[in-house]
């Protein structure tokens, strides 16, 4: 008779741990007395209590030993979405998402919590307070978000109440905080290079912005919410800060914050928008050529001249979600977080 040892419900995996989201995650998960396992491709750091596997995703061998004996898994793994490289998008957010489902069914992990993103219905058109019934974007605007949107799709499917594996899908939207590799980094070299002087169109459309730990938390109630007979089952959940802000005015804060002057002088967007087309078409016909990565894409300039924010009464309603770090405190922290970046730093 083989005895198969039943998983600590205090066990879980964080597939993506040594991310950004993935490691305040793991953090987290410390904090409230679970042990982890982390599975990635990298390994960026080391604490008590987590155990390290590093592998890719996309090889179901190497995933078991991370996934054996663990009862909740999250996978918040992805390419960054300034890629370009679509190859690799299909490979590890669809082909390696669909291994991360037959591993978790193989080895009877019974939650597996997926970080999708809002952006799967956005396709460069206003969104104001859009609720989870939106219809995914027909018309992605880049292969981070088609991947994404297929990602989502995978998981959900693969929900089953009857006895098998349970899934959920989180969706944040413009995730930041202390460690963030892209938002601010973007932000201050874009300024470094005289790049942040103009406000994209007339300045007044409202975007989400969610602090980093608000994003946890959402992850966390939703993996200790997720029960076969939960609405949870099977569902997306936008997590945000609930208070949408002027895309213009989030950028300015975090700019002068770091002693970088605010953008001034506006431009139209459509101009900007056009322009950036020409720019991304520009840089695809001369890929074998010469190599250059355009800051303002298409999509950039489309989250900064557009309104973009998500309602997540679904999740306050269904796991009691609240955002525990209000817009203010979550930007003056990361400020605070940054001082390499700040104006005059060496
Ligand atoms: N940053 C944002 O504003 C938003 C992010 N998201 C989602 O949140 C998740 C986490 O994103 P971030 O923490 O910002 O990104 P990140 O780039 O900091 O973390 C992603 C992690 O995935 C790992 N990874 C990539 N390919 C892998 C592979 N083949 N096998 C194993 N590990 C692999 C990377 O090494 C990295 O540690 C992603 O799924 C992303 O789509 C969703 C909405 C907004
Ligand atoms: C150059 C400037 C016009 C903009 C600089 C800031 C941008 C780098 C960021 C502003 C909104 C951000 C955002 C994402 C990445 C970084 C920004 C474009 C995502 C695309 C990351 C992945 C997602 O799932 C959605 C995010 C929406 C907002």
């Amino acid at each position: 008779m083989t005895t198969r040892v039943r998983p600590s419900s205090k066990r879980c995996a964080v597939i993506g741990g040594s991310g950004f989201l993935g490691r305040h995650l793991v953090e987290k998960l410390l904090e409230r007395g679970y042990s982890v396992a982390v599975f990635d491709i990298r390994q960026s750091y080391e604490l008590p209590g987590v155990t390290f596997y590093q592998g890719d995703l996309c090889d179901k061998e190497a995933l078991r030993p991370a996934l054996k004996d663990v009862p909740l898994v999250f996978h918040c793994a992805s390419p960054a979405p300034a890629s370009d490289d679509r190859a690799l998008f299909q490979r590890v957010n669809v082909q390696g998402t669909r291994t991360v489902i037959q591993a978790c069914t193989e080895l009877g992990v019974q939650k597996l919590v997926l970080t999708s993103s809002a952006s799967v219905v956005y396709e460069g058109a206003d969104i104001k307070n859009g609720t989870e019934d939106i219809p995914y974007a027909a018309k992605p605007m880049d292969y981070y978000t088609e991947t994404k949107i297929e990602q989502e799709k995978l998981v959900l499917q693969a929900c089953d109440k009857e006895g098998g594996l349970l899934t959920v899908a989180i969706r944040p939207h413009g995730i930041f905080g202390p460690r963030d590799p892209q938002l601010v980094p973007i932000l201050v070299d874009t300024a470094r290079r005289g790049k942040m002087k103009f406000i994209i169109g007339d300045g007044t459309n409202l975007v989400d912005f969610t602090f980093v730990e608000n994003v946890v938390h959402g992850h966390i109630l939703a993996a200790e919410h997720l029960r076969p007979e939960s609405p949870l089952c099977g569902k997306p959940y936008h997590i945000t800060n609930d208070e949408p802000i002027r895309f213009w005015d989030f950028m300015s804060k975090v700019l002068v914050g770091l002693g970088y002057a605010a953008p001034r002088y506006h431009l139209p967007y459509m101009l900007v928008y056009g322009l950036a087309m020409l720019l991304w078409l520009l840089a695809l016909l001369l890929r074998p050529l010469v190599a250059f990565k355009p800051t303002f894409t298409p999509m950039r300039v489309a989250l900064a001249g557009t309104h973009h924010y998500y309602s997540c009464e679904a999740a306050k309603r269904d796991m009691g979600y609240k955002p525990l770090v209000s817009l203010t405190e979550g930007i003056s922290r990361t400020v605070e977080s940054y001082p390499h970046l700040r104006h005059g730093a060496p």
